[in-house]
């Protein structure tokens, strides 16, 4: 049994970032101002923190202009719809992001369902899921995104493989298979009511775990020389003597190694993507609000 490669989803995004950062002045040149992205953060979230944080630094690093909203746990659902609806309207603001999860009192779809479709950089509004469904342009969220980023460049050509993903969320696992299928993949969607799961995971080329659940994906599951993409970040208990646990994968690393061609690890792996796919986003967005052309390289 080889070894697999180990995809490095922290360099291939600094890659990005780095072409992304190299174009917007550009885009300044053409439009006379700089993409702007809007994030919006409700209640204290801690790793929620964390990624509003890190998205803002890579807004700035990327010469972006980024305006953050920090609104308390609190706040009335009526008065996060007022925010987006006014950075619907501001002239500056190219891109707008929601981080979720919301507190409890706040019903996602609707304040989603707020966002105008053209500057929703997460992919999560149901225009652009619908669009992406019937294969028009549309903004795709940014994990599933980067996920294919890493797919097309392990393996070049896509065509005919059998995809399993793992998990049929909105944000990840569906977008994730319509993006497969649009690139020719035969797809199967798994979920937690999936019958022997382990063997329709031995049929595929492609895994994408996306399901949330510690190292459920087992290494005799993956069929020798699949290419593995593990979405899910999950925290262990801590181990005695340690005071934070060991951040994991949906998928048992050590174990799938033996079996796969690739596989990307937890942390460094899609993590990264999903904010180097936030920045392509934004700029896309940019672009044809300012009415040029999509920039090329992405
Ligand atoms: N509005 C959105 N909310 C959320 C999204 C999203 O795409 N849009 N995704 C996640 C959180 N997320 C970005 O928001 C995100 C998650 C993880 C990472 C990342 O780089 N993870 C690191 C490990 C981090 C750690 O040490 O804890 C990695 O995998 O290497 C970036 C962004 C939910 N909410």
């Amino acid at each position: 049994m080889s070894s697999a490669a180990i995809i490095d989803g922290k360099s291939f995004a600094a890659a990005l970032r780095g072409r992304i950062a190299a174009s917007v002045p550009e885009f300044i040149a053409q439009s006379g101002r700089k993409p702007g992205l809007a994030v919006v953060l409700v209640g204290d979230d801690p790793a929620s923190q964390v990624y509003v944080g890190s998205k803002k630094k890579a807004t700035v690093e990327a010469g972006m202009d980024s305006f953050e909203y920090r609104l308390p746990e609190d706040t009335a659902q009526a008065d996060l719809i007022s925010l987006v609806e006014r950075l619907n309207a501001d002239d500056h603001v190219d891109g707008i992001l929601v981080q979720l999860p919301l507190p409890p009192h706040m019903d996602d779809k609707a304040v989603i369902a707020a966002l105008d479709p053209a500057k929703d950089v997460d992919g999560f509004h149901v225009v652009n899921a619908g669009r992406l469904a019937v294969g028009e342009d549309a903004f795709v969220p940014c994990t599933p995104l980067g996920c294919l980023m890493l797919l097309k460049d392990r393996i070049g050509d896509l065509s005919g493989k059998n995809a399993v993903v793992i998990g049929r969320s909105n944000i990840v696992g569906k977008p994730m298979a319509q993006l497969l299928l649009a690139e020719n993949c035969t797809v199967t969607i798994a979920h937690s009511r999936t019958q022997d799961l382990a063997e329709v995971v031995r049929r595929a080329d492609i895994i994408v775990a996306a399901v949330g659940r510690a190292e459920m994906v087992r290494g005799d599951w993956i069929k020798q020389g699949a290419v593995v993409i593990d979405v899910g970040i999950n925290r262990l208990a801590p181990a005695p003597g340690e005071t934070k646990g060991r951040l994991v994968g949906d998928v048992a690393f050590a174990e799938a190694v033996a079996h796969s061609a690739a596989i990307t690890p937890v942390p460094g792996g899609v993590g990264p993507m999903t904010i180097a796919c936030l920045l392509r986003n934004t700029l896309v967005a940019a672009h044809r609000r300012a009415g040029l052309a999509h920039p090329e390289g992405f």
